[in-house]
């Protein structure tokens, strides 16, 4: 189950950017992606969820290979959560969820009662029912998020990938979302979400998967991976980390010289 990547290798024209990456991840973790700009984050997504297709390798998803799954099939296994733009299109935060459970219908099928059951439930995951007659439009960024994370549930796959969900966020929005994905990922969720913060991953990964010239640098528990080398061979700074209070909780303080 949950997903496996071999050998996987992608190039932008002459430009190669994914140069042989190998994982496996199962259900019931939350993983963080960690790499720099450019490091090659949101263009493994796009392999993963086959929206790139020009690679080499092999990605399955649950046993299968993607590249025998139709779109809808996708669709029914992983779910994307893009990063927050404003909404353009004004429509209630219960119509937007139920657009998520079109991958569950047939040809020309309208949502019955069965699919508006599971935008409720999608609702009350991420604590959003009071924002159900709401226009999508005129909520705030965290809120818009948390809409996009329902959307995705009610999709009801198993898989969740998501770019860089924290980074239109405030401090307290983000530590929510990320308390929401552990929950998640606790009742059996794969959440896949890349992000720049290494104290979310000390915080709340199960996995840590860090990228560094096109390769997987480490897979593991984020303590495991996320050295003081590793990080400032990933962000090119010195810094220094700190273990804080009982848990594995670290903060990264850059040396500022
Ligand atoms: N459509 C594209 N055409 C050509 N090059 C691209 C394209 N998309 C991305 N790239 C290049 O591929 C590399 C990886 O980009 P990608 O967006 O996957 O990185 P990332 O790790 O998600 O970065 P960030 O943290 O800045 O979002 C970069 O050098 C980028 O310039």
């Amino acid at each position: 189950m949950g997903i496996s990547v071999n050998h996987l290798k992608f190039s932008y024209g002459k430009h190669p950017v994914l140069k042989g990456i190998e994982f496996q991840l199962q259900e019931g973790n939350l993983v963080c992606v960690l790499g720099k700009n450019g490091a090659g984050k949101s263009t493994l997504f796009r392999c993963m969820l086959g929206l790139l297709t020009g690679y080499q390798g092999e990605i399955r998803v649950e046993h299968e290979n993607i590249k025998d799954l139709t779109q809808q099939q996708m669709a029914q296994k992983m779910a994307y959560i893009p990063q927050t733009h404003r909404a353009v299109y004004s429509f209630p935060v219960r119509d937007m969820i139920l657009m998520g459970t079109t991958a569950s219908l047939k040809n020309f099928e309208n949502p019955g009662p069965h699919q508006r059951e599971m935008v409720e439930r999608a609702m009350e995951q991420v604590k959003i029912t009071e924002l159900a007659d709401r226009m999508v439009n005129e909520l705030s960024g965290g809120e818009q998020q948390l809409v996009l994370i329902a959307r995705a549930l009610a999709q009801q796959t198993k898989i969740l990938v998501m770019d860089e969900p924290c980074s239109s966020l405030d401090y307290g929005n983000q530590i929510r979302l990320m308390q929401a994905m552990k929950k998640l990922a606790e009742e059996g969720y794969l959440v896949i979400q890349s992000t720049h913060n290494p104290e979310h991953a000390f915080l709340f990964a199960d996995q840590t998967l860090a990228l560094l010239e096109g390769k997987v640098a480490g897979l593991g528990t984020p303590q495991e991976v996320l050295t003081e080398e590793l990080l400032e061979r990933m962000y090119g700074i010195p810094l220094k980390l700190y273990e804080v209070g009982k848990e594995n909780a670290r903060v990264c303080i850059p040396k500022i010289v």
